[in-house]
């Protein structure tokens, strides 16, 4: 597609989402569950068609020699296919948010004023190269009664469009417009640049992603933005935390997964527990084939740690790679996740209940933890059912991202005649 046939695929693509809003906006729960249930069934019978449309991307993407954190995040095996239409049917038995009523008072003039729970109408979506986004994203767009506009990675191209045909299907069967969900056809990141300005169509944009593509939205959008950004996670292990808690912790928060964004990136240890702490979890790390950068403290302890540079307590690795620094107290540590952090996710290691209050009050992030993992920053784990994403914006959501951060509300005012005096 040349530039012009670029803008005019995506006025075209922008005008059915708009027309497919209203529709989507007042469907009854059971069609959009019946949509959703079919999108599941369609995708478990599509499991080979999903494989080999993956087996294309994950060609391409060895060919282009992609990291292994990227390979890993595009990978669809038939685990993740079963796991995607499991996610479906799962955001189908979640409680509708739409139409949801609350706050019904009385006022003394005899009005009722409350407020009701509505779409946001058209979102549109630019995401990381995960297939399973597409699934759950177009499935968390449609319950909460939303019209969604998709363009995950260049790299997921095939399987997307695979996943896209699964969605389009279900939404047919249960008498829904199939541009409720359209996945971005082409690759060309001038379609991006229409989406994130066609304000007459788009009503919201949610960028996840790395600082290039924030950028761009921050430059170029004329549409309110929901940043999922990029995770520059830490945990922080006080003098008053329990040994064996600040171990188990510090592995799973680095080493469950190392490309997701809520991975832990950077270690802060107080220097009270260094000593202690830091041989045992160093071997840990080692044996797992993790590459430690530390400050000059955590190198005087073990030996085979890297220098950190100033660059590396900014950096977000997504790779078995961790920075260490040896912090003298719960003021250091906060200063340092304010000063390197990414309003991400960060946790504390501590029975120290003041500085778990502290820690919990000052650190200003999306999800702030004690005692427990930064991996659990988790639309699933937190019981929402699925996440759109974790979003580092402070207004209209914040954290995990379900139903409800992709609806808000509207004043509903009931009377009998009242008139205002
Ligand atoms: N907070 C959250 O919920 C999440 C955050 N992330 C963050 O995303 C990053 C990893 O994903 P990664 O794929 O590397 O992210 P990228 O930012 O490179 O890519 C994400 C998406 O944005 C597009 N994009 C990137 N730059 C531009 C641009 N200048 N113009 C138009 N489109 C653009 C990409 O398209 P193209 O395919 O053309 O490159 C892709 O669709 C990490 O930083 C991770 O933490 C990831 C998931 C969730
Ligand atoms: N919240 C999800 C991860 C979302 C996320 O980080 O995505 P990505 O950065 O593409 O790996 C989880 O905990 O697995």
């Amino acid at each position: 597609m040349n530039t012009i046939d670029i803008k005019s695929y995506m006025q075209s693509v922008g005008q059915e989402a708009r027309a497919a809003s209203r529709l989507v906006a007042k469907a009854d729960t059971a069609a959009k569950n019946r949509a959703l249930t079919a999108m599941a069934q369609a995708i478990r019978r599509d499991e080979a068609l999903l494989l080999a449309a993956n087996a294309k991307d994950l060609d391409n993407a060895r060919a282009k020699g992609l990291e292994a954190s990227m390979i890993d995040r595009l990978t669809l095996s038939a685990k993740g296919v079963a796991t995607m239409a499991e996610g479906l049917l799962q955001i189908a038995a979640l409680a509708d948010p739409v139409g949801e009523i609350s706050g019904l008072n009385y006022r003394p003039s005899g009005i009722q004023v409350g407020k009701m729970r509505v779409p946001l109408g058209v979102i549109g979506i630019i995401y990381e190269a995960r297939p399973n986004v597409t699934a759950d994203a177009a499935g968390l767009c449609l319950k909460a009664g939303n019209a969604a506009i998709l363009r995950g990675g260049s790299e997921a191209i095939h399987s997307n469009q695979a996943i896209a045909a699964c969605v389009k299907e279900g939404l047919r069967s249960a008498g829904l417009p199939e541009s409720a969900v359209q996945v971005i056809e082409t690759t060309d990141r001038a379609a991006v640049g229409e989406l994130i300005t066609m304000k007459d169509f788009v009503d919201v944009i949610v960028p996840r992603g790395g600082k290039g593509l924030i950028e761009r939205i921050a430059n170029e959008a004329r549409i309110p933005v929901i940043k999922h950004l990029d995770g520059v996670c830490h945990v922080y292990i006080d003098d008053q935390a329990d040994f064996d808690k600040a171990i188990r912790i510090a592995d799973n928060a680095k080493t469950q997964r190392y490309g997701t964004c809520n991975t832990m990136e950077t270690l802060l240890i107080h220097e009270g527990i260094v000593e202690k702490i830091l041989p045992a979890l160093s071997k840990i790390y080692f044996d797992k084939g993790v590459e430690l950068r530390g400050d000059a403290a955590a190198r005087g302890i073990v030996a085979q740690i890297k220098e950190a540079t100033e660059q590396d307590w900014y950096e977000e690795y997504l790779a078995p790679i961790l920075s260490i620094r040896v912090v003298d107290g719960l003021d250091q540590a906060i200063d340092h996740i304010t000063k390197y952090g990414s309003q991400h996710t960060d946790a504390i290691v501590t029975e120290n209940y003041t500085h778990a209050r502290r820690f919990l009050r000052e650190v200003d992030s999306s999800s702030v933890m004690v005692n427990t993992t930064t991996r659990f920053a988790d639309g699933f784990e937190y019981g929402l059912g699925a996440e759109i994403g974790i979003s580092t914006d402070k207004i209209h959501a914040r954290g995990p991202v379900g139903l409800e951060g992709l609806t808000s509300q509207k004043f509903i005012v009931l009377g009998d005649g009242q008139l205002r005096q």
